[in-house]
């Protein structure tokens, strides 16, 4: 038996026809939503992902305003272009490619919380907590997507996530305990004692550790889902949290590459089109 792969890929294809219709909506009160980056040097990686975002804009009819600064940008030169894009019009939501090596509370505490796609500006994140409609964080909800459109069963599954950054775990773990959810989450981390004893009962593992190869077939449950995303590089090319042999015990397997990556690019154009929307008075999609 092999596991069913969640095609992220594929998810990203049907979404982005999604939001056609919706931008075709926009289209009719002359609105173009526009999404700003801003890149702070040439990290291959991080240019790679920036130049996929506005790649994906362009097929779908959203305007890019990108912004690349040399590597060695000051946090004050940074903040004027956030302080710019949050002024201007055609910007309908920005965000500023991490790391930057500079301080990063600032730089996300800056963008106008309306504009940010990230869902990482602390009011948003606020209002995570707090159950309040705002963005979400692109690639946990992109998580929770795939899962959904997979009909992986969510509702009183027992989820072990690995990992507490901000802009996966921590998160992820907020919006699956939400009631529309309605999963039960263990946060494991790199203090947690016996990892494998925690993912073993799970229906569900979501690996964003960053540690090649963590997750491995012993520490899997027949059956149960598991979504890849870490991101460590070996010799130029992504290697992913997950032992390849894991696709001979789970139920469902989300690939890395092929899963998390393309449905936080999702997500990403889902939130600018929402933002659009917002600001236009056109009623928002649910999410
Ligand atoms: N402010 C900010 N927002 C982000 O959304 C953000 C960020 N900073 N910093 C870095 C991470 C990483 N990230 C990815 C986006 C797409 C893929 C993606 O589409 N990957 C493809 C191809 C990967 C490849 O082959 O190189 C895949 O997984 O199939 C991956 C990773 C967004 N991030």
């Amino acid at each position: 038996m092999s596991a069913t792969i969640l095609d992220g890929k594929a998810v990203l294809a049907t979404i982005k026809d999604e939001l056609r219709a919706r931008l075709a909506v926009l289209a009719e009160q002359g609105v173009v939503p526009g999404l700003g980056t801003v890149l702070v040097g040439e990290d291959p990686a991080s240019s790679w992902y920036v130049g996929a975002k506005h790649r994906d804009c362009a097929e779908i009819g959203i305007a890019s305003l990108r912004h690349d600064l040399p590597a060695d940008s000051s946090l004050e030169e940074v903040l004027a272009v956030v302080d710019r894009l949050n002024a201007d019009p055609a910007c309908t939501a920005f965000l500023v490619q991490q790391p930057t090596g500079l301080d990063e509370f600032a730089i996300l505490s800056r963008v106008d919380p309306a504009k940010d796609v990230d869902g990482l500006h602390p009011v948003n994140l606020g209002c995570l907590v707090m159950n309040e409609p705002a963005p979400l964080p692109c690639t946990p909800v992109g998580v929770v997507e795939l899962l959904r459109r997979y009909d992986v069963p969510l509702a009183g599954a027992e989820v072990v996530i690995v990992g507490r950054g901000l802009t996966v775990g921590r998160p992820l773990g907020l919006i699956l305990t939400r009631r529309s959810e309605n999963a039960t989450v263990t946060l494991c981390h790199t203090g947690t004692r016996d990892l494998a004893a925690h993912t073993r009962g799970a229906d569900v593992v979501v690996s964003a550790a960053g540690v090649p190869d963590l997750i491995t077939p012993d520490m899997v449950r027949p059956g149960a889902a598991v979504v890849d995303v870490g991101v460590a590089r070996r010799d130029g090319r992504i290697a992913g949290d997950v032992h390849p042999d894991v696709a001979e015990v789970a139920g469902w397997l989300s690939p890395n590459p092929g899963g998390a990556g393309p449905m936080t690019r999702a997500m990403l154009l889902s939130n600018v089109v929402a933002a659009a929307e917002r600001a236009a008075g056109v009623p928002v999609a649910p999410a």
